[in-house]
């Protein structure tokens, strides 16, 4: 029998099935009435230097001001307004008092208008694109590995005993303490998927789940232990690590730094902190501060011509093609 003149999935019916692309975003997360926009600020400006394709979405909790809501959007950011997601009664002392506020980043699962979402704490900064971690296979949780040796865990036996899973061989773990702490992920950024269930089934665990120091980003760790898979350094650099593992970073290659180390955050830098006199640290901040002023990268900066710049439309584009009101029809790829 003659084979099929036209293979059916080049059949004109199949170029005619509505596509919606998948959706997908940035998104960060803002508290409270203080400095913190301004890390929200330079992160967009930032995201718009390396030219993304993707929006940032900043959910914000309901005490974020008027104006500094409006600055967000004035700077291209889509805002959602979240309510506040608070731990179980507890006596935890958190590593930080208002690390309890950080509970509130699980209303991101609830964002399931994107497909892939790339969660950046508001004190990270992108120098490189990293689209393409959009692209890593669904149905993991992608972030990347934190460091044991700061102050901040002295109250862990990894600390008391000097072990770090950045070099689990300097200090090995004694085999008379059982298995090793699972990989441990900085949840300053990582990359998920929104989706109602995990949302729910997140917020129905949390409720039985006693706190501890690092608040939600233990939760996570927890939460995601089978099917985290970690991510290289350079997507997410915890400052620590330049003095901590030095021989882990090849600065030249870091693409997201993330100003978390005490006395780092780059708005309220003052230098007086334990290593924030080194080289490195003061030219990192320098770096951030370079695209915070930089009016070029301002959004919708008017044109000498009075005109707006052109609009952006990829955030309007995706919210509409997920509204149905565009169909996207794909044509097969070239290659
Ligand atoms: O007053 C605050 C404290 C924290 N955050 C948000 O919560 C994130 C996590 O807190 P932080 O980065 O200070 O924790 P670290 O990474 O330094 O431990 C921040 O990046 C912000 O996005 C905020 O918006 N306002
Ligand atoms: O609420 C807990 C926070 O815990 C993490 O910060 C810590 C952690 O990285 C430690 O390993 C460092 O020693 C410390 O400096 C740093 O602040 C996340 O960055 C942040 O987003 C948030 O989840
Ligand atoms: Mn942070």
């Amino acid at each position: 029998m003659a084979p099929e003149l036209v293979p059916a999935a080049l059949k004109p019916a199949s170029f005619t099935k509505p596509v919606t692309l998948p959706t997908r975003a940035y998104v960060t997360f803002l508290a409270g009435n203080g400095d913190y926009v301004k890390g929200v600020v330079g992160l967009a400006k930032g995201l718009r230097k390396v030219k993304t394709a993707y929006p940032l979405v900043v959910a914000v909790l309901p005490d974020v001001p008027e104006e500094h809501r409006r600055i967000l959007e004035d700077q291209g950011c889509i805002v959602r307004e979240i309510e506040p997601v608070y731990p179980p009664e507890n006596q935890t002392q958190f590593a930080m008092a208002y690390y309890v506020i950080n509970y509130s980043k699980l209303r991101i699962w609830e964002f399931v208008e994107y497909s892939k979402m790339i969660y950046l704490d508001g004190d990270i900064q992108v120098f490189d694109n990293i689209d393409h971690l959009f692209d890593l296979p669904d149905g993991y949780f992608y972030a990347v590995m934190d460091c044991f040796c700061e102050k901040t865990w002295s109250h862990t036996p990894q600390y008391k005993i000097g072990y770090c899973q950045q070099c689990p061989d300097r200090v090995k773990w004694p085999a008379e303490m059982g298995q090793p702490p699972a990989l441990y992920f900085n949840a300053g950024m990582f990359v998920f998927e929104p989706s109602i269930s995990t949302y729910h089934d997140l917020l129905s665990t949390l409720k039985v789940t006693p706190p501890t120091p690092f608040a939600e980003q233990d939760f996570l760790n927890m939460y995601f232990k089978d099917i985290y898979k970690p991510i290289p350094p350079v997507y997410n650099l915890v400052l620590a690590m330049l003095w901590r593992h030095p021989e882990n970073i090849e600065l030249e290659k870091v693409k997201v730094v993330h100003y978390c180390a005490a006395g780092s955050k780059p708005w309220r830098y003052t230098g007086k902190e334990e290593n924030m006199q080194r080289e490195d640290i003061k030219m990192l901040v320098k770096k951030w501060w370079d695209i915070y002023n930089d009016e070029s990268l301002d959004y919708k900066k008017p044109l000498a011509n009075g005109e707006a710049e052109p609009v952006n439309l990829q955030p309007f584009i995706a919210a509409l093609s997920e509204a149905g009101a565009v169909k996207y029809v794909t044509a097969p790829s070239a290659a």
